[in-house]
């Protein structure tokens, strides 16, 4: 027996004009969480959405909204995403190394789950603190592209620090994102992701319910062969 599987459809990829009835379509597809990509133009060169429009979405839905903050300042952040409703907050490591342990005890405290992400090009041993620490990390976010769009090629590269991660912390949940789809998932799952973000590949396919049940089943897989 693994850790749950969670399939997260990256919301970026939707219509944005639609979000409420798009987030519906995938629940009901079988997302598990819905994946919220924060960015603030700084942190990114992208400016998407911020709590006003996850207070939004969350008068219609009690999904698990998985936020991911790209933004400098996170902390600036906790109170309006828990006010808004938002699930798990993850927070960038590059931008949280003087801060993290007030940002974990915030987040907690405004009943949010925290994360910590880090960019490809981030050594995973920066994390090591957040998970080990008195007030750990409750998931790691390793990204597979450089944050800031969807639609990006997957960085196989970056598996390295998932298969580090979960031999280091067997029970952790590891989410991957970016370039994620049926062509990326097997390498990924047998790294030890059990957390998948899927944008373009679940909004770009014509039947995005079997994609969502694809990544399901390439993690379950996974685990019953390790
Ligand atoms: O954090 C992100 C980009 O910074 C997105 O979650 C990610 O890129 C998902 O999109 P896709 O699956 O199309 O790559
Ligand atoms: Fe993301």
């Amino acid at each position: 027996m693994g850790i749950a599987a969670k399939i997260a459809p990256s919301m970026l990829s939707s219509d944005f004009a639609n979000l409420a009835s798009e987030a519906k379509r995938m629940l009901s597809l079988g997302a598990d969480w819905l994946h919220m990509d924060i960015m603030d133009g700084h942190f990114v060169p992208n400016l998407t959405i911020g709590a006003p429009v996850i207070e939004s979405l969350r008068k219609h839905t009690t999904a698990y909204l998985d936020c991911h903050l790209m933004v400098t300042n996170p902390l600036d952040y906790v109170d309006p995403m828990g006010k808004a409703g938002a699930s798990g907050f993850t927070f960038h490591v590059e931008v949280s190394k003087e801060n993290w342990q007030e940002l974990v005890q915030k987040i907690k405290a405004k009943g949010m789950r925290p994360g910590v992400a880090l960019k490809p090009g981030t050594p995973i041993e920066e994390v090591y603190p957040l998970v080990e620490g008195e007030n750990p990390v409750e998931m790691v976010l390793v990204m597979t592209v450089e944050p800031g769009f969807g639609g990006q090629k997957f960085m196989p590269e970056t598996m390295e620090k998932v298969r580090v991660l979960r031999k280091k912390y067997p029970s952790l949940d590891i989410e991957v994102d970016g370039g994620l789809g049926p062509s990326t998932i097997d390498v990924a799952a047998s790294a030890g992701a059990n957390c998948i973000v899927a944008g373009s590949s679940v909004f770009g396919a014509s039947e995005p319910g079997q994609v969502i049940s694809l990544l399901r089943k390439s993690v379950q897989g996974a685990q019953q062969n390790n």
